[in-house]
């Protein structure tokens, strides 16, 4: 290691007195001012990861669907997955060393995780659209250097591009080309090849209005849409060229305020959908003849997914096991839907893309999707593998014809991330093969009203839960006043827990009316406040 570079550069980058920060659900996120340390430090542990595995890692700089001002920064591992949770510490530990004791802190992590130092480094580096994202992903740039690994700036890229990157790097193409050609390409081939088995194609037009929350997701469409077959329409609103990025758009606030985002017109029954800042979540929604608004949200996308493959599956004849993955945020009657009338297994697992990737590994075909609309679908090696063997050599038609859009399937969807351009087509390729509109696909269950509100108090952290965070054990008393206040409604479910990437506790509830499912949220909110140490105001209801 060199000392001295260490040294110099780290005192172009240093940390703000007291500053404390976690790399948490989504890596580390917090006001672009206070993070140029921690990119730069990542920077540095970019380089250990990828010399401690021998391959390219990746580093993306967003804050995804927070505020402009705010930004954020995430490692990718080698086959396009999160960083490994055993890192997650490493990089805590990192950000927060005094500038003195950096050399030190690397020396352990050295030991820690059995790095030779001696081995070469690559990194790929993606940024979103933010207007402190250059300036950061320079910093992180110095610190790949300072442990002289090499670098690859893909500058603007939405978060699954730059998986895809890392994955295609890493499997040696396997996975497809680590360009945005490659990546255009893969994907509009595995659509088209996909839609052409609709019956319907050719005679068609599919009309889709597109809120890209003035991100990133805009200009990566707009370079894709010459890879678009003629019948599919894409219009394109919120640019980036007129409004600020996540600003009254995007998936996260349609989801969260149950309403149409800013700067898009939408005509009764169109079909819309909304993208995230960094493009890795997507979520559907139309406005009916009577004017009403209706959210289809990540459980609806996973339910038709799982719809589609699970008609598949049956053809092909494989005895594949297939499940489906949700935090506690999934609606209960989306549960309900899966399990009962789909008789798919259900888990649920704690809140992060990790967590639901992870689970669904353990299946032939893992759909997994938070209720947010982050979500993919994970196919095994020996499902693929034989899906592909199918294709080749199966006599029967129907069932090659039902292993050739499975393949389709694999190659259509980003395996490594959830990712909204890769499932829009999903979902488009799936409604227009199945000839369902925006209305039947939105008929196959009714939500359950449900409320998402926020509470801030002094330490978050007094909140520990259990159960795939379903319930708290802390503080005190608690969670039994939780189970009182749902006791007062009907098909009522409530739960808290502290947030891994804003400074607040989360409250979730659910009833049967709205009126029923925001009275609930409101008194589970007052109930955090005074026992968890809430701070200003006491929450006002709804
Ligand atoms: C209720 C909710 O939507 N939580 C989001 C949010 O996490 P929190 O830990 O709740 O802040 O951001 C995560 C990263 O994008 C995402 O994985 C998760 O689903
Ligand atoms: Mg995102």
């Amino acid at each position: 290691m060199d000392s001295e570079a260490l040294r110099k550069f780290s005192a172009l980058h240093p940390r703000p007195a007291g500053l404390t920060l976690h790399y948490g659900t989504a890596g580390f996120r917090s006001a672009a001012q206070q993070l140029d340390h921690v990119v730069f430090r990542m920077g540095l542990l970019a380089a250990l990861r990828s010399k401690a595995v021998t391959a390219t890692i990746g580093i993306m700089v967003t804050a995804s669907h927070n505020p402009e001002e705010d930004n954020g920064v995430k490692l990718v591992d080698p086959l396009g997955e999160m960083l490994h949770p055993s890192w997650e510490e490493y990089a805590t530990q990192l950000a927060n060393a005094e500038e003195q004791e950096l050399q030190k802190v690397i020396t352990e992590i050295c030991q820690k995780a059995a790095v030779n130092l001696h081995k070469d480094a690559s990194v790929f580096i993606g940024r979103d659209t933010r207007p402190s994202s250059k300036k950061l992903s320079q910093s992180v740039i110095d610190g790949i250097q300072v442990l002289g690994g090499q670098y690859h700036d893909y500058g603007l890229v939405t978060t699954p591009q730059l998986h895809y990157m890392v994955c295609c790097q890493n499997t040696q193409g396997q996975y497809g080309k680590a360009t945005l050609e490659g990546y255009y390409e893969k994907l509009s081939k595995a659509f088209m090849e996909l839609i052409k088995q609709s019956h319907c194609s050719g005679e068609f037009q599919r009309h889709l209005k597109i809120d890209c929350a003035n991100g990133v997701g805009a200009l990566k469409l707009s370079e894709m849409k010459p890879y678009f077959p003629q019948e599919v329409l894409i219009h394109i609103y919120n640019d980036g060229t007129k409004e600020k990025l996540n600003h009254l758009c995007g998936a996260d606030f349609v989801k969260v305020h149950q309403k149409p985002p800013g700067g898009l017109d939408m005509k009764p029954n169109e079909r819309c959908c909304s993208f995230d800042g960094d493009a890795d979540r997507i979520v559907y929604y139309y406005k009916d003849t009577a004017g009403r608004f209706h959210l289809i949200d990540g459980d609806k996308i996973a339910t038709l997914i799982s719809i589609f493959l699970k008609e598949l599956l049956a053809k092909v004849k494989q005895n594949f096991k297939m499940a489906v993955v949700q935090t506690a945020y999934a609606n209960g009657n989306s549960t309900r839907y899966l399990q009962e009338t789909l008789k798919v297994p259900v888990h649920c697992v704690k809140t992060g893309v990790k967590h639901l990737h992870h689970k669904a590994q353990e299946f032939d075909v893992g759909v997994y999707f938070e209720a947010n609309g982050h979500g993919t679908v994970l196919f095994s090696k020996a499902a693929e593998t034989k899906i592909r063997q199918l294709v080749t050599e199966e006599k029967d038609n129907e069932k090659r014809e039902a292993a050739k859009m499975l393949e389709n399937m694999i190659d259509l969807i980003n395996q490594t991330v959830g990712d909204a351009v890769s499932d829009m087509l999903v979902i488009e390729a799936i409604l227009a093969l199945k000839g369902l509109s925006v209305q039947q696909w939105d008929a196959l269950y009714t939500d359950l009203p449900n409320r998402l509100l926020k509470v801030q108090v002094a330490d978050r952290r007094v909140i520990d839960t259990t159960d795939a965070e379903r319930r708290a054990l802390t503080p005190p008393g608690l969670q039994e006043k939780i189970d009182a206040l749902v006791k007062k409604y009907k098909l009522s479910r409530a739960f808290v827990r502290p947030s891994g990437t804003e400074d607040v506790v989360r409250i979730y509830a659910e009833a049967d009316t709205q009126e029923n499912a925001d009275a609930l949220a409101h008194e589970v909110s007052l109930a955090v406040f005074h026992l968890a140490g809430g701070k200003g105001a006491p929450p006002q209801p709804i």
